[in-house]
């Protein structure tokens, strides 16, 4: 038996990591910046206007007040996105919009709020001080300036801001293209009819899911009889349009293992690993591809999938952060655990309040096909290897999902 640590380092090992790619940005949410990114331009990339109003010289309304307004020509209009600004002559006002340029001379905008908005002629009833509502070019981002740094995870705002310094395209990790492969003669797709002895399948739609969330492009073979001879000729032509194969199933003890039959010989250690759910567990290489071979029942797939593959996905695009946050909680309830596996209970986490520590309870059993239970959990109970019993009211780890 291995320990988790063990068979985590297999993983990650086996998955790698992924080449530097360079996408569209709408393509990058949620990847991680391969290399530094600097500005090509100064943001914002002239000085204007912060308030649609009027672009004036300060000096030429210092005196204006409520009860006695300053009246101005208004000599030209200015819209955003006018590029042939003409200067402002002293003793004139332009009607000035956000985000239009400021003309040459005019040093403040009054904002129209302040005015009577008149189009020909402006009465102006407050001061503005030099620089009342001007954006200057470059007070946020000065031109060259790097903005975002590799490994920064891409999320709206740094997408924004790459664009916004006239970026078009990131180097980014490249999402892997996974292969998911279901095993079990006793699979059956909804909406068929359940033949006593058959189940629907649930496998391939959990990792589906949970590869989608970390980017993966994902292609699903939502079910292989148990036979070897089936399984290789249905997985083999796909090995070289993936990166990764993660399969389900056919990975313990019994007659009819398909996975382990298929690919005991061909590159993948198989073994148990000190954990429960989760304990028979393969990976290795098949035909050069990383393969996770993960077992069966769901609570365990789903669990193998949290403690190996994300992980090791996560690590291969770049985040730092591969783990689920993880806090201490206290137990609302007496948990047993078998000695010598660290073992994963579904949970629901309640924060505390304040310093007070959060509360945890498990949800369902610790059956390892105990799905409905998974569904209503926000959190995994971390029992480690020691631990035979922990007592109601005792913190224990928490990995919040
Ligand atoms: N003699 C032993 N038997 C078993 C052992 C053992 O050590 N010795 N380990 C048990 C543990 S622990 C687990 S976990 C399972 C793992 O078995 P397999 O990976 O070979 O998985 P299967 O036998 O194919 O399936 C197990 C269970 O899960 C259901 N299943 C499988 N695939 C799906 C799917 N895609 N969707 C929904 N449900 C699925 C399947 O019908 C079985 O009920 O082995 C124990 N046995
Ligand atoms: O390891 Mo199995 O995953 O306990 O049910």
């Amino acid at each position: 038996m291995i320990s988790v640590e063990e068979h985590s380092a297999r993983v990650r090992e086996v998955v790698g990591t992924r080449p530097v790619v360079r996408r569209a940005l709408g393509d990058c949410a949620g990847l991680v910046l391969a290399e530094d990114i600097a500005a090509g331009v100064p943001l914002p990339p002239f000085d204007n206007s912060a308030m649609d109003g009027y672009a004036v010289r300060s000096a030429d309304v210092a005196g204006a007040r409520e009860d006695s307004p300053v009246e101005l020509p208004v000599a030209a209009d200015i819209p955003a996105g006018r590029t042939d600004v003409p200067a402002l002559a002293p003793g004139t006002a332009h009607r000035i919009m956000t985000g239009a340029p400021m003309p040459q001379g005019a040093d403040s905008v009054v904002m129209v709020e302040r005015t009577d908005g008149g189009e020909r002629r402006v009465a102006i009833s407050a001061a503005a001080p030099e620089g009342t509502h001007v954006r200057r070019a470059g007070e946020d981002v000065s031109a060259g300036s790097v903005v975002l740094r590799a490994g920064t995870v891409l999320g709206p705002a740094q997408l924004g801001l790459a664009s916004a310094v006239g970026v078009d395209r990131l180097p980014v990790l490249e999402p892997p293209r996974v292969l998911v492969v279901s095993t079990g003669t006793e699979l059956v797709h909804p909406p068929a009819p359940l033949l006593h002895g058959q189940i629907y399948e649930s496998n391939s739609v959990m990792l589906e899911a949970g590869l989608k969330a970390l980017g993966c492009h994902v292609e699903t073979v939502r079910s292989v009889a148990d036979d070897v001879a089936e399984f290789r000729a249905t997985v083999e032509p796909k090995l070289a349009e993936a990166d990764l194969v993660v399969t389900s199933g056919g990975v313990s003890a019994g007659a009819y293992e398909v996975v382990k039959d298929a690919l005991t010989d061909s590159g993948i250690t198989f073994g148990k690993v000190a954990m429960q759910p989760g304990g028979p567990q393969g990976c290795g290489r098949w035909h050069g591809v990383p393969v996770v071979t993960l077992p069966g029942n769901p609570v365990s797939v789903l669990v193998s999938f949290e403690v190996f593959v994300r992980p090791a996905l996560l690590a291969a695009l770049g985040h730092v952060a591969t783990e689920r946050t993880r806090v201490r909680a206290r137990l609302t309830e007496t948990l047993n655990s078998p000695k010598g596996k660290r073992q994963f209970r579904r949970g629901y986490y309640t924060p505390g309040e304040g310093q007070v520590t959060g509360i945890v309870g498990p949800r369902g059993g610790p059956g390892s096909h105990l799905l409905a239970s998974f569904a209503q959990a926000n959190c995994l109970i971390v029992l480690d290897e020691e631990t035979t019993e922990a007592p109601k009211d005792s913190t224990v780890d928490v990995l919040l999902l």
